[in-house]
């Protein structure tokens, strides 16, 4: 196996591993293009750096993950891997691959990109943002660990959806996210995942306590720009905290 330049990750002495077509385009939009200048931009904001968190696009029937434990700032198009969607979460083995790049494994993400895609999503980001962990423990402090993220009177709110169908929040609404429990491993996180979307059904996110956050959308680019609209109210959040200011102004914050 030879590292190809600027990456360490393996591939083949040609470059080539199995339905390599799957991942050639020359459409900066195909899935395994935009999977890793997505996770260039992600590695700049904080959002995945040392390897940890990452992102999936769905198309048609197809499914793209980058691999687990890799630079994800370095990922290129033959890295990625390809599940033919429908697929079973578990247990891994009876996963649908229909690419597999050699020497190396899929995310640890991958059920619950797959838990995002069974929403309807078309994308889904995992971010370790320090804001995003945080927001995870301003809130347990004050609320407990049953918490929900809460935010209002913030104009930027007005970047997440409500729901499918419903529009998006408006100034004067209140913006809850979902917070769960973290779990030893990336994969065991997925049943927290899934019962917090069936708890709240409209809901585009949820936070893992002293981790980071799950955010989908409908395309990449939604999936993208609500997750820069949550990571700047997170962010904000923890500065008005710093000033002594409660963020949600609906609810008496220590
Ligand atoms: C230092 S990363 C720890 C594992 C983790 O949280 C994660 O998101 C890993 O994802 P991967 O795609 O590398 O399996
Ligand atoms: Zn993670």
């Amino acid at each position: 196996m030879a590292a190809t330049q600027n990456t360490d990750i393996p591939v083949d002495s040609n470059g080539h591993t199995n339905n390599d077509h799957l991942v050639q385009s020359t459409d900066p939009e195909h899935p395994a293009n935009l999977i890793p200048e997505m996770c260039r931009k992600f590695y700049n904001w904080g959002w995945v750096t040392g390897t940890g968190g990452g992102t999936s696009i769905r198309r048609g029937d197809h499914i793209f993950i980058a691999p687990s434990g890799v630079q994800k700032e370095m990922l290129q198009p033959h890295n990625m891997f390809v599940l033919q969607y429908p697929t079973p979460k578990y247990p891994p083995s009876s996963r649908k691959y229909i690419r597999k790049p050699l020497n190396l494994k899929p995310s640890d993400c991958t059920p619950l990109f797959l838990a995002a895609f069974d929403q309807g999503a078309g994308c889904c980001i995992h971010t370790h943002s320090q804001w995003a962990v945080l927001v995870t423990l301003l809130v347990e402090r004050d609320l407990g660990k049953e918490g929900y993220f809460e935010i209002s009177n913030i104009e930027q709110i007005k970047g997440i959806p409500k729901g499918k169908g419903k529009g998006n929040h408006g100034y004067h609404d209140t913006l809850r996210i979902p917070i769960i429990d973290n779990t030893p491993f990336e994969e065991d996180l997925t049943e927290g995942l899934e019962k917090a979307m069936n708890a709240n059904p409209d809901t585009y996110a949820v936070l893992v306590r002293r981790h980071g956050i799950y955010v989908w959308g409908d395309t990449p680019a939604k999936a993208k720009t609500q997750c820069e609209s949550l990571d700047y109210l997170f962010q904000l959040a923890v500065e008005m905290h710093k000033l002594g200011l409660p963020w949600d102004i609906n609810r008496n914050q220590k």
